[in-house]
């Protein structure tokens, strides 16, 4: 796992989309978005302070990994897609910044 480093993301290739997509998709509750190589996943809380803070400790590591969720709240409701802007489409940071925000939300909601 290359943390830190800043390696220009490139697309999932079709067998890390098998190895490292799927498992998101199937049973992760992210799925992909219509009409372009993205997933999204709404978050639910209990009230706006659980989500604002899921979004602060999402929001820092994304500033870590200079790879930034794009979202929208509503409330205790976060609308999180993800994909990589420079390559328009998937890549391994969407990858890392999914399972950080699965992480998250679960740490949050407690
Ligand atoms: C200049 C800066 O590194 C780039 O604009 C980064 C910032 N955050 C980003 N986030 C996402 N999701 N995709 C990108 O291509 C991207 N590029």
């Amino acid at each position: 796992m290359s943390h830190g480093t800043h390696n220009r993301p490139t697309k999932l290739t079709d067998e890390e989309r098998q190895t490292q997509l799927a498992p998101l998709l199937g049973g992760g509750g992210w799925q992909l978005a219509e009409g372009k190589d993205a997933i999204t996943k709404q978050f639910v809380f209990k009230d706006f302070g659980q989500a604002f803070m899921f979004m602060t400790r999402v929001a820092l590591k994304a500033e870590r990994l200079d790879h930034h969720p794009d979202w929208a709240n509503v409330y205790n409701r976060v609308d999180v897609t993800l994909n990589t802007h420079s390559v328009g489409g998937l890549s391994r940071l969407d990858v890392e910044l999914a399972k950080f925000i699965d992480q998250t939300a679960r740490i949050a909601a407690d």
